[in-house]
């Protein structure tokens, strides 16, 4: 599968607007803030602290409603203001993949169960989920650390696990909320680089909110949040391809 020939959007954001609180507690937190992002596109979503990036990729996850606005995913209106069109739990499983600052993998299961365990959640048999699951780790270069505890791996390591368990159920859709800031600079990079890999040869539409702006070159467009309104890098600005 190559990005040439996948042009439609995984993820359409259009005018998400959220409001916390009410009178002199209210915090409009994201503003119409608008982004679309193709099948196959990486997107680094850069920020200050409080500019409103988590309330932006909490409401594409499905997570946390947006005041107004609307969010499409694979070409479906599933959230529009407060209001969903979709069974939220059940469509977050099968079309969404999440990685967070820290790998928060099961510390009981092996490695490979970790990411064996997101598939049989999804119904698929034990025997085409590890077989799935050993796959991916190949894939990801951590096929040799299957067996291990998540205690036994670097951070690195287990964040590719991570990736592994999130791409697992085939999403149209990963959200990764800086998950390089607990690696090196080295380390991290070589996770951004992985985002890029899963976007490019699955066709999968990524963001990734990070304040690392050392691998920024990896991405294929660049957003930043700035006091809840978004904005595109300017195309100067932008990786050439
Ligand atoms: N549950 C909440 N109730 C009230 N205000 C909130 C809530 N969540 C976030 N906010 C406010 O909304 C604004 C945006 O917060 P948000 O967490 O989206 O920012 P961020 O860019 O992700 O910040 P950081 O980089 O520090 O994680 C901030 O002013 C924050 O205080």
């Amino acid at each position: 599968m190559t990005t040439d020939l996948i042009k439609d959007n995984a993820i359409e954001a259009d005018e998400l607007t959220k409001i916390y609180g009410s009178d002199n507690t209210k915090v409009v937190a994201m503003r119409d803030a608008t982004m679309h992002v193709k099948q196959g596109e990486v997107v680094a979503l850069l920020g200050p602290s409080g500019s409103g990036k988590s309330t932006f990729l909490t409401a594409v996850g499905l997570i946390t409603p947006p005041t107004s606005g609307r969010i499409t995913i694979k070409g479906k209106l599933v959230q529009d203001g407060e209001t969903s069109y979709a069974n939220l739990r059940s469509f977050r499983r099968k079309n969404i993949g999440f990685i967070f600052q820290k790998s928060n993998l099961i510390p009981f299961l092996s490695a490979v169960e970790n990411i064996q365990i997101a598939m049989e959640l999804n119904g698929e048999s034990k025997r085409a989920a590890r077989s799935r699951a050993i796959e991916l780790m190949d894939y990801l270069g951590v096929a040799d650390r299957a067996d291990n505890l998540p205690s036994m791996l670097s951070g690195g390591q287990q964040q590719r696990i991570a990736v592994a368990r999130a791409i697992a159920n085939r999403p149209s859709v990963i959200l990764a909320d800086e998950p390089t800031a607990a690696l090196d600079g080295h380390r991290g990079r070589q996770v951004m680089e992985l985002f890029a890999k899963v976007a490019h040869e699955q066709g999968t539409g990524v963001i990734v909110v990070t304040h690392d702006h050392r691998a920024l070159d990896v991405f294929d467009t660049i957003y930043e949040m700035e006091d809840g309104l978004m904005r595109k890098r300017p195309l100067e600005t932008q990786k050439k391809h």
